[in-house]
């Protein structure tokens, strides 16, 4: 598995986070760019919507005035009492509802019905296949039983009374059956007060639905619906008028949040089609209730605009695009400024490690930064402390090292290598000179008579005599041969250079002489001899232990006789009178 570095880590890490960050505030920002200019379009439409609104209800008001105008005419008294002297004022009111009618084509009727008789029609002018038309009396009827005739007559004085919004009868004006159609209608009052008839315009609404849709500005849905939420002006035709037919599109189902309307909640309702209205989101829709007539049963009508958001979103998503951009060059930025702060950060970390990985290594400790100001300066300057006193500690425990080392090696009397340095030094000799075929060679030398110094002087001049034989063997031989201390009164000498080897007889002199000298103790003055063997390799042994062994029995050979102060061990076979060295016999 591949092991990330610190600053690999750390970049990782800042890298995800610039990016998380820089992509966050990029998608938030853009969602709340979006979110406000839809509440923006759906704003700028509610006006636009009450303004509709009020163009419909001041549409109707026209109508109740032309109403209210002809229902207070005296004439209009008069016919509704059924005066006898009506039927000229019958004709010339029938002319003058003939010329409202030419003036406004959206009326399909106008009525004049009087109290009596059932609600007789008194006049009836009508809007048909062959133009606009009086009704002859043979065809006038009773309508005292429909709901505009006896509300109309409920209405006060001054008032107009509104129908719901229907479709019109079969019985209606015959070029205008199934159209949308409102009864409006004014009470007829006489000077004593009493109601004695009506006058109703029936309204063609199909003209005044074309005109708000043509007010509209261009491409808005425009919506209409009863108190009851019928849908009466629809974008899609077949959903209006759904009573009608025997089904029910309903308003508050279509668009729920409309529900608020026609539930006396507030009078206006703004949404868009992400508000879960169920219709594509791409719209904004505003919805206002108005008053509508004065009668109980028919009290409001709802009016709606819906706005395509396709355009008004192009900007958002011009602005999403840019904001996608952004958001991509800062990733970049935050890559590069991640990677370049996390190199800073661990670049003296990773110059601690180096220095802490090799204490030693001074090159490494000097560029520890330990100049810096923060708390990798002081991390720096603790750890730079730290390093000195380990590295003063390490002197002083290899200094210890060596000395015992050195103690381990040497006698402490004489400070020469004691038995085992030389046992080391030997093997270490013949193992070099083996593979070459060189030769060498080791003298035992151990003193005559040293123990009548001890006893006769103590033990410290032993010790003092000791020193100087030691001292008196190291000048006397070369500088490349060995001089050790066995132990007690016994040294041996290894001869590992040529020359040395070939001058043995000349030191053994050497030895001799200094060893005649004699030894001044304090006052007192003696002489210490000593007796020699020598052994060579490979000529009498193979090895350390066994040429140690045939010097100690040279040497012993030596001490023995009364005449010879060395003995060479390759002597001893060739010397006839072998049993004159008896004592060594049985140690070749
Ligand atoms: N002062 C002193 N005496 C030591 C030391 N080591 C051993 N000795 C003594 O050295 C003496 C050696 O005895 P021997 O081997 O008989 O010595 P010698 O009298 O020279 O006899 P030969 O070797 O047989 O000639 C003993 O008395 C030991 O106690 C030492 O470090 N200092």
């Amino acid at each position: 598995m591949i092991r990330l570095g610190l600053s690999t880590r750390l970049s990782i890490l800042l890298v995800c986070i610039g990016v998380a960050a820089s992509g966050a505030t990029g998608y938030y920002a853009y969602r709340a760019n979006r979110s406000m200019i839809m509440q923006e379009a759906e704003r700028s439409l509610l006006p636009a919507t009450q303004l509709l609104t009020q163009r419909f209800t001041t549409a109707l008001s026209d109508v109740a005035d032309d109403v209210l105008v002809l229902s207070t005419m005296p004439s209009s008294v008069a016919v509704a009492r059924g005066d006898d002297a009506a039927d000229a004022g019958r004709a010339r009111l029938s002319q003058v509802f003939l010329r409202f009618m030419m003036h406004h084509p959206e009326y399909l009727t106008i009525r004049l019905v009087t109290r009596a008789h059932h609600g007789l029609e008194r006049i009836r002018v009508e809007r048909g296949a062959r133009g606009i038309v009086v009704v002859p009396d043979g065809r006038l009827q009773e309508k005292g039983h429909f709901a505009y005739v006896f509300d109309t007559l409920a209405t006060a004085q001054g008032h107009a009374y509104l129908s719901p919004i229907g479709l019109t009868p079969d019985s209606s004006a015959d070029a205008a059956t199934g159209r949308p159609a409102i009864y409006i209608g004014a009470p007829i009052v006489d000077a004593a007060g009493n109601t004695v008839g009506v006058v109703v315009v029936e309204v063609d609404l199909t003209q005044v639905f074309h005109r708000l849709e043509r007010d509209s500005p261009a491409g808005y849905l425009v919506y209409l619906a009863n108190e009851w939420g019928d849908f009466l002006i629809h974008p899609d035709s077949s959903q209006t008028f759904g009573f009608a037919h025997g089904r029910r599109v309903l308003m508050q189902q279509t668009f729920p949040a409309t529900h608020v309307l026609f539930d006396g909640g507030p009078s206006s309702v703004t949404f868009n089609g992400e508000a879960g209205s169920g219709r594509a989101p791409v719209h904004a829709f505003a919805f206002v209730r108005a008053p509508f007539g004065a009668v109980e049963g028919n009290r409001f009508i709802v009016v709606g605009l819906g706005r395509s958001l396709t355009s008004v979103l192009d900007s958002a998503n011009a602005l999403g695009g840019q904001i996608v951009r952004m958001v991509l060059v800062s990733s970049a930025i935050a890559i590069v400024l991640a990677i370049l702060f996390a190199r800073a950060l661990a670049r003296p970390l990773r110059v601690l490690a180096d220095a802490a990985t090799d204490l030693l290594d001074d090159a490494r400790a000097q560029r520890l930064p330990v100049e810096r100001s923060d708390e990798i300066g002081v991390l720096a300057r603790c750890f730079d402390r730290m390093r000195l006193e380990i590295r003063a500690q390490m002197s002083t425990l290899h200094a210890r090292q060596l000395e015992l080392s050195h103690l381990a090696g040497h006698d402490a009397l004489t400070g020469l290598p004691n038995r085992m340095r030389f046992m080391e030094r030997l093997e270490a000799a013949i193992g070099h000179a083996l593979p070459k075929g060189e030769q060498l060679a080791i003298m035992f030398v151990d003193l005559d008579g040293f123990k009548q110094i001890n006893d006769r002087f103590g033990h410290f001049a032993g010790d003092e005599t000791l020193a100087i034989v030691a001292q008196r063997l190291r000048e006397a031989v070369a500088p490349t041969d060995l001089v050790a201390r066995l132990g007690g009164d016994e040294f041996v000498i290894l001869f590992s250079d040529e020359r040395s080897i070939d001058a043995i007889d000349a030191t053994v002199q050497r030895i001799q002489s200094a060893l005649d000298e004699a030894v001044a103790i304090g006052p007192h003055r003696m002489r210490v001899g000593a007796s020699m063997g020598i052994s060579e390799f490979p000529g009498d042994a193979k090895n350390a232990e066994e040429l140690l062994a045939k010097a100690d029995a040279a040497m012993y050979v030596a001490k023995t006789s009364p005449r010879r102060r060395f003995v060479r061990y390759r002597d001893l076979n060739a010397d006839e009178g072998q049993e004159q060295y008896g004592s060594v016999g049985g140690l070749t």
